[in-house]
């Protein structure tokens, strides 16, 4: 059996004046996770959701800062208690991260430049999610920005299993058949392929 799915709804598109209950919303739906973008939304969450929510700090392109030495920033987050991940933007290889899969929890492949919500979804980032699941067949691997029900099969079959939607949930008429649908394709696709 592969890696297990995880639905994590990006609270980026709630509604920032009721977080806690839009995340205890979310939950209720069936999310696995939480994705937060920015440190103050992280402590100001904590404060009333600590039972489920699962912190990942993630290492944003690690050659650029840490000059090659992201294996000893991710013991520091280890040491901390949290889990550590890598997220590569568009315009990064794939290659970047490479040397540190085994050691981070998790590796982002950012399929929309970061920033904000409601972007397309870049294709064209899929061939750095297959290269990393043909390597690596039980790491965790998102992808994040323009996920929803029309892209869930590519995204999927090329073998992510953590999915980051903002928008395809949160305007959904049922965000809980959005969350189900996710699952069932990360089922499919990558955990019992
Ligand atoms: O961090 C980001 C964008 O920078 C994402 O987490 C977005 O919030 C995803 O939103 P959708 O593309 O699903 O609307």
């Amino acid at each position: 059996m592969g890696p297990q799915p995880h639905i994590s709804p990006s609270m980026l598109s709630s509604d920032f004046a009721n977080l806690a209950a839009e995340a205890k919303r979310m939950v209720d739906f069936g999310a696995d996770y939480l994705h937060l973008d920015g440190a103050p939304v992280v402590k100001s969450l904590r404060k009333h959701t600590n039972a489920f929510l699962d912190c990942h700090l993630m290492v944003s392109e690690p050659e650029k800062w840490v000059k090659g030495d992201a294996g000893k920033l991710i013991d520091e987050i280890h040491k901390s208690g949290m889990k550590a991940g890598i997220s590569v933007k568009p315009g990064t290889s794939v290659d970047t991260v490479i040397p540190f899969a085994g050691k981070a929890d998790m590796i982002l492949i950012m399929t929309v430049e970061p920033g904000f919500g409601g972007q397309s979804f870049m294709s064209s980032m899929l061939p750095k999610v297959k290269t990393l699941r043909e390597k690596f067949p039980n790491l965790d691997i998102q992808v994040d920005g323009g996920l929803s029900n029309d892209n869930i099969d590519v995204a999927t079959e090329a073998g992510a299993n953590v999915i980051v939607a903002g928008t395809s949930i949160f305007s959904a008429p049922s965000p809980k058949d959005v969350i189900s649908n996710f699952r069932s394709f990360i089922l499919k696709n990558v955990t019992n392929k």
